[in-house]
């Protein structure tokens, strides 16, 4: 029997899709990739661009076609980028401005769902789509899916803004800076300050051993969760990271790398929650997907965020109800 080669698919081909299109091409790691998008042309034109791509030298050669649901039925990998982001045309915006998407975006998340689990429930599903939190919680929770196989991006993102901070601030390599977002995609996603390690030194001693002024914990939790929206307010969309996070995850379950990232998944026994919300925390991604979501010790101030990031989701999964 001929080896399966590794298939993606990805749904929402726009500004997010195309990102995950560009990473998953220069990955190498899928043979075949299936683009589904609800926009005329858009999926038959963003395959035959990449279909011309793989014939420039040294391009892998995979194939990218543009396909329907059934297409997805073996598939390996799905990544869900389908649905509007925030509004340019509005203004400047902020975090919280994800939220408002969460009652269009929740619709756009059961009809793909719906879709995808009449065919296939092998295949693990990352979810881009915002508001992050409340889509992951819906495709869960209301699907019949291996839970395991559904998770968003979820703070991978953040957390690799709050680690260039960091190594900004300190003037090393982000390589080589440890730590996490916890809770929302959003505003109210916190900095897990007490697992922060930069070679081997805590957060605490960071000023002693660098020689660097302090950071407050408040102002790296403003920064971060402000990162998305600045670059949001100054080219109209944002791609390049969550793309890059997409593909991190499709690579660690494709590669059964048991690799610890931050993604968003529905709690089960953590933090004291059971199935009743879905946010980011550790957790070790590997072939079956989120093969352990880690409960990392926090501190009195880390609590005190948890149970507000906690809040905020649940209030938008409310919305998206
Ligand atoms: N998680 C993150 O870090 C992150 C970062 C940036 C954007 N996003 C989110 O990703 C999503 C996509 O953003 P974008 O900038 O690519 O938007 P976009 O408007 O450029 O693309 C969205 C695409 O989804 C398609 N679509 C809509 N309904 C569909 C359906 N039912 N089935 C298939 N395709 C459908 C549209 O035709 C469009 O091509 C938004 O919700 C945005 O907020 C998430």
């Amino acid at each position: 029997m001929p080896i399966k080669p590794h298939k993606l698919g990805i749904i929402g081909v726009g500004r997010v899709g195309e990102a995950v299109l560009f990473d998953a091409m220069a990955s190498g790691i899928f043979a075949r990739i299936v683009l589904i998008d609800t926009k005329e042309g858009l999926p038959e034109g963003q395959a035959l661009d990449q279909h011309h791509a793989t014939a420039v030298p040294n391009m892998p050669n995979t194939t990218v076609i543009a396909g329907d649901y059934d297409d997805l039925t073996d598939a390996d990998v799905i990544v869900i980028a389908a649905g509007p982001s925030i509004d340019p045309a509005k203004g400047p915006a902020t975090g919280a401005d994800r939220r408002e998407l969460a009652a269009t975006n929740g619709r756009i998340m059961r009809e793909v769902m719906t879709e995808i689990t009449k065919r296939n429930h092998d295949a693990a599903i990352i979810i881009c789509s915002n508001p992050l939190d409340a889509n992951v919680h819906i495709a869960s929770t209301e699907f019949d899916h291996p839970q395991g196989l559904v998770m968003g991006t979820g703070t991978l993102l953040d957390s690799a803004r709050m680690c260039r901070i960091i190594a900004d601030h300190v003037g090393v390599n982000p390589e080589f800076v440890r730590g996490y977002m916890i809770g929302e995609h959003g505003p109210s996603g916190f900095p897990h300050i007490s697992g922060v390690n930069v070679g081997g030194v805590s957060f605490e001693g960071l000023p002693r051993v660098f020689g660097v002024d302090p950071l407050d914990p408040d102002d790296i939790a403003t920064r971060t969760n402000n990162g998305g929206t600045d670059v949001f307010n100054l080219k109209g969309w944002t791609n390049a990271g969550v793309g890059q996070a997409a593909m991190t995850i499709a690579r660690a379950i494709v590669r059964d790398e048991r690799s610890l990232y931050p993604v968003c998944t529905t709690l089960h026994g953590q933090y004291g929650h059971d199935g009743d919300v879905s946010m980011s925390t550790p957790c070790i991604i590997g072939a079956r997907g989120v093969e352990q979501i880690v409960e990392v010790p926090l501190s009195e101030w880390e609590q005190g965020h948890l149970a507000t990031t906690i809040q905020a989701i649940q209030d938008t999964v409310a919305i998206a109800s």
